[in-house]
């Protein structure tokens, strides 16, 4: 990606969360720096109470790290920070080490556009446990808003099918960037151009767009709007027409459409915005076929999301594109995906690894220690099953089985004579740029193919089947051991 196009020229090292830094400054202090750690970065529960979830984010992630490195005005601040005691936070030797360092990690990740899901690693980093932790907060940051809201798109995109749908979110979305990223996010998961001209030229995506209710209030008549407009811009006519009465707003956007298709142009269509949508767009159909506009489209907004665009299609309603904003670019039923950093492994002396796990009293929150890989099985037609192993100690075998970390009698036997995909693939090693981001286009593709290969009942809204995802059986072991181990020292330590 190149770095000129990026949406933000100053240096954003610091968009991260302070105790990043302090601890940073904490394994600096006591010689940990450079010692080597394993984090993975993966969510717990699918968004939307849905079945599935599309990875997005990598390329801004790759794009931070391209330069990441602390600015003279990044360290001046930092030099500025005092604890509760008034005294300075960081040492000054600790911010020439800062001036110093260079991202030195390896990082594997699922490419965007991919399927995942709960407990998979969609991105591993192994390097000095001071750089994995000072990228914890940028890297959720951004994977985990442009996941959701790709995974938004797609579930629109499900009930669309090939119809397109316009992302018109930019004026409701969550500030700057949650419009720039979610434009792009939008468009991976299946939107077909956004009204957001800036992710346009940042992103290559489509640019489109129709007139809003201003431009007809502007005229003494709805006539003279539609009418000027077509004068203006004869290539480029989707008329807005429930400024006052729809009905009768069509009739007149046909008059229009008449004059228009005299001079050699095409109405393009008209934009229902309010009212009844599928009453009015099955109206609106009859009367511009009836005047021979067959092929104009139905243009329909108003605060759709995928619940109403269900209802719409089951009512019947002739709209074929779709404008979307709110409800997709701010995730609005589900704001946030909850996507975790956890410290998976940390070197040893004698140079092996050992294997770390944060437990919790709720099972969905003891994290799985390991190197981890998820490996995708499937035959022809479908995903089969998807397996997280160890790549250091626990490798699949013929006949591997799957846990499932939830419930340790949900089981399955996956043989090595299935095709099988491993998803993690190399990203930076040594901190050296070795994936080349996609065109986004591929990346749209990808989601299209990629949600092609599930069962229907993954992708259902009510209820989704939830598709097999297990520990290979080897890690699911050796994490419970680890956990009754770390149970047991813990209630020694209590009875001291
Ligand atoms: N036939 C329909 N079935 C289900 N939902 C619909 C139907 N027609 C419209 N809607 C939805 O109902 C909601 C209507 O909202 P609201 O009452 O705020 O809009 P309105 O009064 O029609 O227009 P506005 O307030 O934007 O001028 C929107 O979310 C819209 O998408
Ligand atoms: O409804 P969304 O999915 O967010 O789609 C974008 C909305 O933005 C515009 O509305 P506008 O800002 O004029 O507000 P209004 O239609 O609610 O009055 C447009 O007419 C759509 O209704
Ligand atoms: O082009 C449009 O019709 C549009 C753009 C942004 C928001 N609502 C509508």
């Amino acid at each position: 990606m190149n770095s000129s196009k990026s949406l933000y020229h100053n240096s954003l090292t610091l968009l991260t969360d302070l105790y990043q830094l302090t601890m940073a400054y904490g394994y600096w202090k006591s010689g940990m720096a450079g010692k080597e750690a394993v984090f993975n970065m993966f969510f717990r529960r699918n968004p939307f109470q849905g079945g599935y979830t599309i990875a997005c984010g990598l390329a801004q992630v790759i794009e931070y790290l391209q330069d990441l490195r602390f600015a003279e005005d990044d360290l001046a601040y930092l030099a500025t920070l005092r604890g509760n005691d008034g005294q300075l936070l960081f040492e000054p030797a600790f911010l020439e080490y800062l001036q110093e360092l260079r991202f030195t990690c390896d990082i594997d990740a699922i490419p965007e556009g991919t399927v995942v899901f709960p407990q998979e690693p969609m991105l591993r980093i192994k390097g000095p446990i001071l750089q994995c932790q000072l990228l914890e907060t940028p890297i959720l940051n951004m994977i985990n808003f442009q996941s959701l809201i790709a995974t938004k798109a797609a579930r629109i995109g499900q009930v669309v099918k090939d119809e397109p749908i316009l992302e018109f979110g930019l004026r409701r979305a969550q500030g700057i960037d949650g419009g720039v990223t979610a434009s792009r996010a939008a468009y991976i998961g299946g939107c077909a151009a956004t009204s957001n001209v800036l992710a346009g030229k940042l992103y290559g995506i489509p640019v489109k767009g129709t007139h809003a209710h201003s431009w007809i209030m502007s005229f003494d008549t709805e006539e003279d709007a539609f009418e000027t407009y077509a004068e203006v811009m004869p290539n480029n006519c989707v008329f807005l027409v429930d400024t006052y009465d729809t009905l009768e707003g069509v009739k007149k956007a046909i008059e229009v459409g008449k004059k228009l298709r005299a001079k050699g142009y095409k109405m393009a269509g008209i934009r229902l915005d309010s009212g009844d949508l599928a009453y009015l767009s099955i109206e609106s159909r009859k009367l511009l076929d009836a005047a021979g506009f067959t092929d104009a489209s139905i243009l329909a907004s108003n605060d759709l999301d995928e619940h109403i665009i269900f209802s719409l299609k089951n009512q019947g309603a002739t709209i074929n594109v779709w404008g979307v904003g709110t409800k997709l670019v701010t995730a609005y039923d589900q704001p946030a995906l909850g996507g975790v950093y956890k410290l998976a492994a940390i070197r040893n002396t004698s140079g092996g690894w050992d294997y770390k796990l944060k437990l919790s009293e709720q099972a969905i929150k003891i994290s799985t220690p390991g190197i981890q890989q998820v490996r995708r099985y499937f035959n022809d037609k479908e995903f089969l099953a998807d397996m997280i192993y160890d790549t250091e100690s626990f490798l699949p075998q013929q006949n591997s089985t799957i846990v499932d970390p939830m419930d340790y009698t949900k089981r399955r036997k996956l043989t090595n004579t299935e095709t099988f995909e491993d998803l993690l693939i190399p990203v930076f090693r040594q901190g050296q740029q070795v994936y080349t981001v996609p065109p986004i286009e591929d990346t749209r593709l990808r989601v299209k193919h990629q949600l092609g290969m599930f069962h229907e009942g993954i992708k259902r809204f009510s209820n989704p089947h939830i598709y097999p995802v297990g520990l290979e059986k080897g890690l699911y072991d050796f994490k419970t051991d680890l956990i009754l181990q770390l149970r047991n020292l813990k209630s020694e330590t209590e009875e001291v």
